[in-house]
């Protein structure tokens, strides 16, 4: 976790500088004319599968921390994905989208579901989750991948492989292939169904990614590798050209380029070649699933999605997990650790994100796993016992700060 940590500590000031207009959380109350409590107010989208059990562990230790902080965390629940189709037949209905661009943040689980896997694209889980990324423009997502050295042991690859590994993948989330027209079905002249869909960047689109990735590799190891398919498809032959330019701009940092099948292997072979990856929409989605593996589980991965302007969303990268949905044996910390990057990247209070992450890093040390990172030796715990571990570890950081009616 200590890895982690200085990640984050290191690189708040470039995250908020990307966000141009960081919130600026209203101040509520004053005892003697002093200010007494910061108001934030949070849309919290649960989703579907195990979403509304991580996220209930995520606002619980929201809650507390900021009452530690004296932040007032507002949370609005709102419908997002299988959720919201079975309540209003939407996946986004307009209420959220609203809900989230007047909220200073945005909490997001997961979405998607056996059940609604039938559904016509337009009607699917994922298209809500598609819109509201669109809707709120946010689209740098970053990807820390960081082995934590409790945790080197639980990766499915050698110790001495994963030992040390920090990469950040900076993802294209609102271009790319995920949204590009044409789209759809047709059938062809031999009356075959056909389904396509269209890979398409303009030249602002990477440009905009390229600076995002530029900047924070320059606040790491100044090593950027830019991930494409440039040996077959013109739209990567373009992301290399205009990431090349953009590089000009950017000399201390030294610019790599690869194919994404090479990458993949890469990330297993040898993952401390990288530091930050820059790279499109479907090959960050993909890279960021490989890369999980080196952290030990999928449930370890946070995310931040930044816009120019406007909340930003914070999501775990992990879906919803149907397989293990309603059992309370989901891994709750990819949630936590999204909370915490929403505190320090999204709200800039990293004080509140030092409460989460402490706790988070407290919890691994003490030998707590899920299910996911279980192995002899570890004590074998459930999502919400896991959730009273953390908050009893933030309790003990700060007992003189014990707050009043808070079930440690
Ligand atoms: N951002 C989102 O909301 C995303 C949603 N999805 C949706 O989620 C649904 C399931 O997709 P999958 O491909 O199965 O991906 P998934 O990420 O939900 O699950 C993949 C595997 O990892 C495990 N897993 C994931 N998160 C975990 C956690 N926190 N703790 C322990 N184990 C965890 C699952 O049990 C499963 O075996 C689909 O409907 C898909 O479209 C998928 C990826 C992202
Ligand atoms: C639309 C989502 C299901 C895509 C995804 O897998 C992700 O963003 O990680
Ligand atoms: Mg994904």
């Amino acid at each position: 976790m200590k890895q982690l940590l200085s990640f984050r500590v290191t690189h708040t000031r470039t995250l908020s500088q990307l966000r141009k207009t960081a919130r600026t959380p209203r101040l509520e109350g004053s005892r003697n004319g002093l200010v007494t409590c910061r108001v934030c107010k949070i849309a919290v989208l649960s989703g579907d599968g195990i979403g509304p059990e991580i996220s209930r562990v995520a606002v619980d230790l929201l809650k507390v921390a900021g009452d530690i902080e004296g932040v007032n965390f507002d949370f609005t629940d709102a419908l997002i994905g299988g959720a919201a189709i079975d309540a209003t037949g939407s996946p986004l209905p307009e209420e959220t989208l609203q809900i989230c661009r007047t909220s200073d943040a945005v909490l997001l689980a997961a979405i998607g579901g056996y059940k609604w896997d039938a559904l016509p694209p337009e009607q699917r889980p994922e298209k809500g989750l598609l819109n509201l990324r669109a809707g709120l423009g946010t689209f740098a997502n970053l990807r820390p991948a960081v082995v934590l050295s409790h945790l080197a042991d639980a990766s499915t690859l050698k110790r001495e492989v994963v030992d040390g590994v920090d990469i950040m993948i900076v993802r294209e989330l609102v271009g790319g292939i995920y949204f590009g027209q044409p789209r759809g079905f047709r059938t062809n002249e031999q009356g075959q169904k056909v389904g396509f869909n269209t890979m398409v960047y303009s030249e602002p689109e990477i440009e905009r990614i390229a600076h995002v990735a530029f900047q924070l590799a320059q606040k790491r190891q100044k090593r950027l590798c830019s991930v494409e398919k440039s040996n077959v498809l013109e739209v990567s032959m373009l992301w290399k050209e205009v990431v090349t330019r953009i590089g000009g701009q950017y000399p201390d940092v030294e610019l790599s380029h690869m194919y994404v099948d090479n990458a993949a292997m890469q990330i297993i072979r040898n993952p401390r070649f990288f530091d930050t990856i820059v790279t499109g929409n479907i090959f960050g989605d993909i890279l960021s699933d490989t890369a999980s593996m080196l952290t030990g589980s999928l449930g370890m991965l946070p995310s931040a999605s930044t816009s120019d302007d406007g909340p930003g969303i914070f999501e775990p990268v992990h879906g919803s997990a149907p397989d293990i949905g309603g059992q309370d044996i989901a891994n709750p910390l990819a949630m936590v650790l999204s909370a915490a990057m929403m505190c320090r990247y999204g709200l800039n209070m990293p004080q509140v994100a030092e409460h989460l992450e402490k706790a988070v890093t407290s919890a691994l040390d003490q030998g707590y796993r899920t299910a996911d990172l279980f192995s002899e030796g570890t004590q074998k715990v459930g999502c919400s016992e896991m959730g009273r571990v953390l908050l009893k570890c933030i309790h003990q950081e700060s007992p003189a700060l014990m707050v009043e009616g808070s079930t440690a």
